[in-house]
This record gives C-alpha cells, sequence and structure tokens, in this order.
C-alpha cells in the first residue's frame, strides 16, 4: 500500500516512522510519503491560507497549492482514495479501518484553520473518490491527529505488519464486542489475583470466560454495539450471559 499524506505541519506525522508502522514502511509492507503543503507555494511568504468568502471567523485553506499537490501526486491512471479528516465527516470506525486495508493507495490532505477550499474537495472527485471523515463529536486543530489514528488502524491490518495476526482475531471490533479484560504475571499483585479459570489451563472454560467477559464489557460499555449485532451473531450460551 501506497500512503502519500499532505501537510502544512509534516513533523507532525513523525510518529509514523516508529515502531511498527516504521518498520513495516522500511520491509517495504507500505510506501508511506508526508508532503509539505507548503512546497506548492510559490510566493514569498508561503501562503496557504486566506479569509473566508462570505466573511467569518478565521481563515481557509486555499485551493491553488492543494491543487498542485494533487496534480504532483496522484497518477491519472491509478488515482488513490482521498481522505480529508473533518468534523463534518462520516465517523471512523474498524469497519472502514479493515475497507481501507484492501486499498492500494490512500492519500490524506490534512486541513487547517477553519478548513479547505469547497472546491479542492470537488475538483478532486472528477478523478479520485474523496472521503469526508471523523474521528469522533469533537473537534481537532486539525486533520493531522486523525491521520495518525486512521493510519495505525489501518496499517495494522495489512497483513505481515502485525507480528502476531492471531490478535487482531480477539480485539475489541473484530467480532463486534469489546474484548475481554487482560491478565498477566504474577498470579497475584497486591492482593489481587489472576481470575482462577484464567490459570484453569481448560480451553474451553477460558474461551468461554473470555466470551462473557466481552459480552457483559460491551453491554455495560457500548450497548449499542450489542443491539447492532445480527442475531446470528449470539450464540445461545452468549444469550444465557
Ligand atoms: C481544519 O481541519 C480539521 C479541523 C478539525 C478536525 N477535527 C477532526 C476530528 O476528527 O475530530 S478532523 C479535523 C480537521
Amino acid at each position: 500500500m501506497r500512503i502519500d499524506v499532505v501537510t502544512v505541519f509534516p513533523e507532525y506525522l513523525a510518529p509514523l516512522n516508529l515502531s511498527l508502522i516504521g518498520r513495516a514502511a522500511d520491509r517495504g509492507l507500505i510506501d508511506l510519503a508526508v508532503h509539505d503543503l507548503r512546497t506548492w507555494t510559490h510566493d514569498v511568504h508561503r501562503t496557504v491560507d486566506d479569509s473566508p468568502a462570505g466573511g467569518g471567523a478565521g481563515m481557509i485553506m486555499r485551493p491553488e497549492p492543494w491543487g498542485e499537490a494533487f496534480d504532483a501526486l496522484v497518477e491519472p491512471a491509478t488515482p488513490p482514495h482521498l481522505l480529508v479528516p473533518s468534523p463534518a465527516g462520516v465517523r471512523f470506525d474498524q469497519s472502514m479501518a479493515r475497507d481501507l486495508a484492501t486499498q492500494r493507495h490512500l492519500m490524506f490532505a490534512c486541513g487547517r484553520y477553519e478548513g479547505i477550499d469547497q472546491r479542492v474537495l470537488d475538483e478532486a472527485r472528477q478523478t479520485m473518490t474523496v472521503t469526508e471523515v471523523s474521528l469522533g463529536d469533537y473537534v481537532l486543530f486539525g486533520g493531522e491527529v486523525a491521520v495518525l489514528a486512521i493510519v495505525e488502524a489501518v496499517t495494522r491490518l495489512i497483513p505481515g505488519v502485525l507480528g502476531n495476526a492471531e490478535s487482531l482475531a480477539e480485539e475489541s471490533h473484530n467480532d463486534g464486542l469489546l474484548e475481554a479484560p487482560g491478565y498477566t504475571k504474577p498470579a497475584v499483585w497486591r492482593d489481587r489475583p489472576v481470575p482462577d479459570v484464567l490459570l484453569s489451563g481448560h480451553h474451553a472454560k477460558i474461551a468461554r470466560w473470555r466470551r462473557d467477559q466481552a459480552l457483559l464489557r460491551t453491554a455495560q460499555f457500548r450497548p449499542d454495539m450489542l443491539a447492532g449485532l445480527p442475531d446470528e451473531a449470539l450464540s445461545k450460551a452468549d444469550r444465557a450471559v
């Protein structure tokens, strides 16, 4: 997968060079490039914003640098999926992460100020799939933090990136539930024991206990997820919890 990120704060995306994502790039599992939008400005002040048409608070990002950036980065024969983080976007979730992880080329446009001139997105839709996406019902200073989260959620699903693919199967949101609580050594810590069943070696009982905990945790913290499960997703034993 090729990933391009266009931003006025390239240093904000430095964490993408670390840990598993950095290692995936080094191993050629992803081709990641971060671009400074000001590369495509031509004035002495490298201007990327201007006052909103029609008045109002704040500034809007000018279309010209974005247009030139996309012209430089997009291969018309194989256009990317353009993702634009925005408070007005569709909610990002694990289902979207799974879909994006199958795609060949993602490009992220990080807005700042009050956002990007709408004509940039309108123009891009002539040649690309464009999705405005939000992390949640709150507002950040710009799109960079959202890109960090989305790139991590997507790249960890790419085969080979996560050393132990088995852990993907047991994590929250993979099966529509929140994951069960985890424990490790010591067996007792500050008078708090690991649940006996996890030390029993009885794999069927351990699996049942974890499923029960996942159902209880989902019912407590995310009843909306439980309500959204198809009937066939819950066994007779699940319904008895
Ligand atoms: C101007 O660009 C922005 C501003 C706020 C913001 N908030 C997001 C969020 O996902 O909450 S994405 C995003 C992009």
